[in-house]
């Protein structure tokens, strides 16, 4: 039984997982744009262009040759401008000690910017404390599975980064899955590895098209080159967008 976005909020108890579903709703997007670009200027290009489509941008901050804290200051104003959520996608996965020097030090300081933020379960449940000691209100999306072929996130890896969930509610508000890996609603699937032109990137990558992702459980699709390396990445983010809220109506309707 798919529950809406609207019935989510009922029992999605998360700040931040509740103001993305209040975004999703207000924008009827539930994509999220992985700019995966290595160059400032070029990434807040491309986010100004795609910012009216999507609900949450994803960062991997670290790959920025040019990085400065103004682009942090940059991306805080157009998420503003046009009411998306930034996810930095850091896959923390150290000791608890460590992950929170990565979290909240260094040049990047991702607790005083990010909304979300992602761990691998890998190391048990130290790292989730070790980020909560430091964050900053961000919501804490686990890795329950990955897109990639030949990745290790077996059943029995995936039961143990649920129960890390369960036991951490005030904290973890969703998982990084291929497909839903819980009947708990009150956690958010986000899905990556979406692309309908594409089925692979010969390095491990599998794409699934919009559609097969929200039938399989995903509440917010992640979507990188699909959308950055077309030659009209807003059309095309909108393309995506309307795939994929459409999916998750006719999902809703065939109940
Ligand atoms: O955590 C992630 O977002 C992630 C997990 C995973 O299993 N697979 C995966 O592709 N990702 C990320 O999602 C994005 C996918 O980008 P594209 O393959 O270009 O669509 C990249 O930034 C990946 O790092």
């Amino acid at each position: 039984m798919v529950k809406s976005f609207s019935d989510r909020l009922k029992c999605v108890s998360h700040p931040k997982a509740q103001e993305l579903i209040n975004i999703i709703l207000r924008k009827k997007s539930n994509l999220c744009f992985s700019a995966d670009v290595t160059e400032s200027q070029k990434l807040l290009e491309l986010v100004d262009k795609v910012g009216p489509h999507i609900c949450l941008l994803k960062t991997h901050i670290d790959i920025v040759s040019d990085f400065t804290p103004d682009l942090v200051t940059e991306l805080r104003k157009l998420a503003k401008k046009y009411d998306f959520l930034i996810f930095e996608d850091r896959k923390f996965a150290d000791l608890g000690n460590t992950v929170q020097k990565q979290f909240s030090e260094g040049i990047y300081k991702i607790s005083s910017w990010a909304d979300f933020i992602n761990a691998h379960v890998v190391v048990g449940p130290g790292i989730i404390t070790g980020l909560k000691n430091v964050a900053h209100n961000q919501g804490l999306i686990l890795i329950a599975q990955m897109s990639a072929a030949g990745n290790l996130c077996h059943q029995a890896y995936i039961k143990e980064a649920l129960m890390m969930a369960e036991d951490n509610r005030s904290f973890v508000c969703g998982f990084i899955c291929t497909e839903s890996v819980t009947s708990d609603e009150s956690f958010l699937n986000f899905v990556p590895g979406v692309n309908f032109s594409s089925s692979g990137d010969g390095l491990g990558q599998q794409f699934v098209s919009p559609s097969q992702a929200v039938q399989k459980g995903a509440d917010v699709i992640i979507v990188g080159r699909g959308i950055y390396q077309s030659s009209n990445p807003a059309a095309t983010a909108k393309e995506y967008k309307e795939l994929a809220y459409t999916a998750y109506l006719n999902l809703l309707e065939s109940e």
